[in-house]
Order: C-alpha cells, then structure tokens, then sequence
C-alpha cells in the first residue's frame, strides 16, 4: 500500500500526511503489545476517513521478559518480527524511523497520555467519553533546557516532544478520532498508554483482518518450519496446514487442519508461578496432564515452549525426557533476539495436533489465534492447564474467524 509521502496525487494536492505514534505501559509484555496494535489499527482506520494518516509502528524493546544477556535489544523495528508489507496491505504503516526521515527530524509534535478517569464510572455507569484532563500520574517525560520533553522514545535519545497532556479516555478505540480530528493541529500525534482504550469490536471481521495481516517475519517461519521438520516429523503438506504468503489470499476451513503428530505445550512460569497461583499447575501437575493428553490422542512427542528458568527447566527435563524444546545457540539468540524465538515457539506450539496453554496467558492467545487461521478444530486449541487444586476448570473461550 502507498502511503501519503509516496502518493504522487497527494503531494499535487499538497494534503499533509499526519502520523500516529503510540506506546504502551512499560511493564505489559510481548503478546499484549500485540494486541493493541490491532486496537491502534482501527482507530487509524477511522482516522482515515477525514485525513490521511499513517500509523507509525513503536520499535521494540526493554520488554521486562526480554532477559537474555549482553544482547542488544533496544530499537528493534517490526520488520524483524513480522512482515510490514503485510501489516500495509490492511493498513499504512511505517517504521519509526521511516517516520524520523519523513517528517524532517526526531520530534513529536504531540504527546497525549491516556488515562482513565479519576472519579471512576459515573453512578455506577459505564458510558464512551473523552475528556482532556490534569495528568493523574506523574509524567514520564522531562523538559530540558530548550522547554523540549525528553522520554523513554523507544531507546530514540535523541527524540523529543513539542507538548504533553493527558486525556481521560473510556471507551473502544475509535472514541479518540474525534477528538484528534478536530481538537488538534499537530501533524504527529502520540497516544502513550495507549492500552488504556479497548477493541472497536473484539474478533469481529476487522479485528480478524488486522490480526491475519501481522504475518511473521520471513526467516522466523523458516526456522520453525525447519525445526518442525527436523525433530518433529511436521510438514505443512502433511500436516494440512498449507500457509499462504499473501494473508488475504488465505482462507483455510475450521478443522480442515491435522497438525503435526506432536503435543503442542505453552506452559508459563516465572511471574505466572506467583501472580496466578490458582490456575497455574506445579510442574508435577503440569507433567500428568501432558502425559495423560499425550496418550490420549496417541502423541509419542512433546514440544514445550516455556519461559521456566534453569532449575525448572532441568526438572522438566528430567520428569519429561521426551520433551523436544526450541533452544536456540547464543549467536541465534543474538540474531532472533527474545521476541524472535518467542515467536519460533509461537510457531511451532501453533502447528501441533494438539495444544494446551496456560491460563490468561496473552502468549497462548496468540498461538490460539494462529491456529484457528491455519484451520484447526477448535477442540485441539482451546485448552489449558488447570490448577493443582482445581479438579477441573474454565477452558479459553473459541473466538470464532471472521472473514
Ligand atoms: C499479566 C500479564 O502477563 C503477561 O504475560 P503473558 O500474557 O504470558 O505474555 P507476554 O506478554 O508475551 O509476556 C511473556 C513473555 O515471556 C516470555 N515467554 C513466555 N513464555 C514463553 C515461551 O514459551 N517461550 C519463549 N521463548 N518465551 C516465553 C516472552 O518473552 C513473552 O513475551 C506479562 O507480559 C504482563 O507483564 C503481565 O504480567
């Protein structure tokens, strides 16, 4: 898709691009980000009725998770974990620093930071409103000596803001289209929090679209496709998981999908372990079901993605000989980096005859939903651990493909 700097009729027509940035609370991780880009996406696309606006994609970086050591992971661009011209052919989007070579320099005109309102719901009542308000929290930006904001800028030391303010946000995404319409000037525009507003509509046709079109980065598939080859005995042809570079040309029937003759296991630890302690199962827990699904649906391979730490990991191994794990060399994990062997597990759990993960885990919804695009029958995908104590519990909700 040509966006506006490249449209040759819409610099004769001399109509100004403007750019939406956004960023996210610090502390939400990988597979959440995720997430709100498709909500930044439908706002965009609103936006768009009125003006030509371009979404400007926030590189990627000092994620909490992102703990490998001695690799440099600031200021990564999209292109390393997914296709941008995928992402283009449902909406115009740009790399920060395609963004910086744009618009003539590294400053935003415009900050505004998302938040909730300070007096909650009304009488009890949830109603859509926007409203610019005094910042709640304190500011995480700066001036500096020329009155400039300085900020985090995705590790960008050299960005700045023209202006900050806060804006009191409640509502689906596309509420804040109003109010950048016609309540602002500024050509680029910053929502920061911007998970503070929620979905236009939750897997409804455009929810789908944008999340179909957030293919992953080329060599990514690759190396899983590979891996699944190798240890697994998976192929797509096999496996009847036939994946179409151009997702808009993709369209595989629910449960026409086999997968390949392997259990598939998101199984999350670290903070998980504590933060949800009912609904995360000790890692004796976590071995009985695996073996009981394994033999079950007659699986004599296992492949487990986990973020478990080493001691953990150890004991896994030992509980669970079989157990065949992704585990990349230091000069692949410098390559790949945490978020691209993420995704390589991502990958691998999403082509599995069978997947279970772990409970409210956003790393598991995303394996959810590449599998419901490869065609899997819900059954096989909408499953995850229970807790020690619970005897049995809430499975994940199928959110239905919408084409
Ligand atoms: C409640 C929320 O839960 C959120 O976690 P949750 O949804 O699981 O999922 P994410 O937001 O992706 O965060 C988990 C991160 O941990 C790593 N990780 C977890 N599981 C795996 C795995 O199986 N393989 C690999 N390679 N990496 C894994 C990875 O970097 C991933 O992005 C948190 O990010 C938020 O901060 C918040 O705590």
């Amino acid at each position: 898709m040509i966006h506006c700097f490249e449209a040759l009729e819409t610099r004769l027509a001399g109509a100004a691009c403007r750019y939406l940035l956004y960023d996210v609370n610090p502390p939400e991780g990988f597979n959440l980000r995720r997430d709100v880009y498709i909500r930044m996406a439908s706002l965009l696309k609103t936006l768009r009725k009125e003006g030509d606006w371009v979404l400007v994609l926030p590189p990627w970086g000092r994620l909490y998770h992102w703990q490998s050591p001695d690799i440099h992971q600031v200021r990564i661009p999209w292109g390393e974990f997914f296709s941008v011209t995928s992402l283009q052919a449902k909406i115009p989007v740009i790399e920060y620093e395609e963004f910086i070579a744009e618009s003539g320099g590294p400053f935003i005109d415009q900050i505004l930071v998302l938040q909730s309102y300070a007096e909650g719901w009304t009488d009890g009542k949830w109603e859509e409103k926007v409203d610019e308000r005094p910042c709640i929290e304190r500011l995480m930006y700066s001036k500096d000596k020329q009155n400039y904001y300085r900020g985090w800028f995705w590790g960008y030391e050299e960005t700045r803001a023209l202006n900050v303010t806060c804006l009191s946000a409640q509502g689906h995404a596309s509420i804040l289209a109003p109010f950048l319409q016609n309540n602002l000037s500024a050509t680029s525009v910053m929502l920061d929090r911007a998970e503070t507003v929620l979905h236009d509509h939750y897997a409804g046709k455009d929810y789908w679209d944008t999340r179909r079109s957030m293919v992953f980065a080329k060599h990514l598939r690759i190396i899983g496709d590979e891996f699944r080859a190798k240890y697994l005995n998976s192929t797509d042809k096999q496996d009847q998981t036939p994946y179409n570079e151009d997702w808009t040309q993709m369209k595989n029937r629910l449960g026409s999908a086999k997968g390949g003759p392997y259990l598939g296991v998101h199984l999350r630890r670290k903070d998980f372990i504590w933060g949800h302690r009912e609904d995360v199962p000790s890692l004796n827990g976590a071995v009985k079901k695996i073996q009981s699904l394994m033999k079950k649906h007659k699986l004599q391979q296992v492949f487990v993605a986990t973020d478990a730490d080493e001691e953990e990991l150890a004991k896994l191994k030992r509980m669970l000989p079989e157990m065949v794990r992704y585990e990349p060399t230091w000069e692949d994990l410098e390559l790949l980096k945490d978020g691209g062997v993420a995704i390589i597990d991502q990958w691998i759990c999403a082509h599995a005859r069978f997947f279970i993960g772990t409970s409210v885990s956003t790393f598991s919804f995303r394996i959810h939903e590449e599998r419901e695009i490869l065609g899997f029958d819900p059954k096989t995908t909408y499953n995850r651990f229970c807790g020690d104590d619970e005897n049995e519990c809430e499975q994940p909700t199928h959110w239905k493909i919408v084409y």
